[in-house]
């Protein structure tokens, strides 16, 4: 059972590569997108970012689908920017996270760091803004990319995850991920 989280900014290819990845493996895909508040996607339409009040009840709401899941020993994948460390810890924690240290938090071989790992798809602002110039029909206003880019806080040791290039193909960042964690 396996849970894997697909993160970065708005148009790094998050939703795109997580239900590519769920479908070749079988498994259950939530795009994160579909579980904010009106209230906040109302916001992103009008060009307005998030901030950690907005995130964080949303976030434990997806710790809580991540933790049915795993209950229910079900392997999943999960498209959410999850931009900063501690939206990662209430993924993994859930609402404790909000108020611990993170240092606690990252205590290496700590079980429940290593139960989500997380792929980050990281590349050039510039290559994602042309995507989403290109994007139909989506809420997301373009022009929040660079404020995606400044509250992203790149994972990094002892946070149990991988990155993976967007500028490569949709079917190449697939395939790798598959390897990555040898369910290829
Ligand atoms: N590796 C890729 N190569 C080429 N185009 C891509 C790639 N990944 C995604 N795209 C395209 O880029 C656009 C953004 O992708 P997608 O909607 O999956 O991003 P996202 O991270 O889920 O965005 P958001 O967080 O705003 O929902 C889409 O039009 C998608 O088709
Ligand atoms: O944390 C955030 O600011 C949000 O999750 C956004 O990234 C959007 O949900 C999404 O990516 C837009 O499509």
């Amino acid at each position: 059972m396996v849970l894997l989280v697909v993160m970065g900014v708005s148009g790094s290819g998050k939703s795109t590569v997580g239900s590519h990845l769920a479908a070749k493996l079988g498994w259950k895909f939530y795009d994160a997108d579909d579980y904010h508040p009106e209230e906040n996607t109302k916001k992103m339409a009008q060009g307005i970012p998030l901030n950690d009040q907005d995130r964080i009840p949303w976030l434990c709401k997806l710790h809580d689908i991540l933790m049915r899941e795993e209950s229910a020993g079900q392997s999943v994948i999960l498209a959410c920017s999850a931009l900063k460390k501690m939206y990662r810890h209430i993924l993994v924690s859930g609402r404790d996270a909000v108020y611990s240290k993170s240092d606690h938090l990252e205590e290496q071989g700590d079980p429940a760091t290593r139960k989500i790992l997380f792929i980050h798809l990281d590349g050039p602002m510039e290559l994602i803004a042309s995507r989403l110039t290109e994007r139909k029909g989506h809420f997301m206003s373009p022009e929040l990319l660079q404020s995606q880019f400044h509250t992203l806080e790149a994972p990094s040791a002892p946070e149990n995850f991988i990155t993976e290039s967007l500028e490569k193909s949709v079917s190449e960042i697939v395939s790798e991920i598959q390897k990555s964690i040898h369910l290829d």
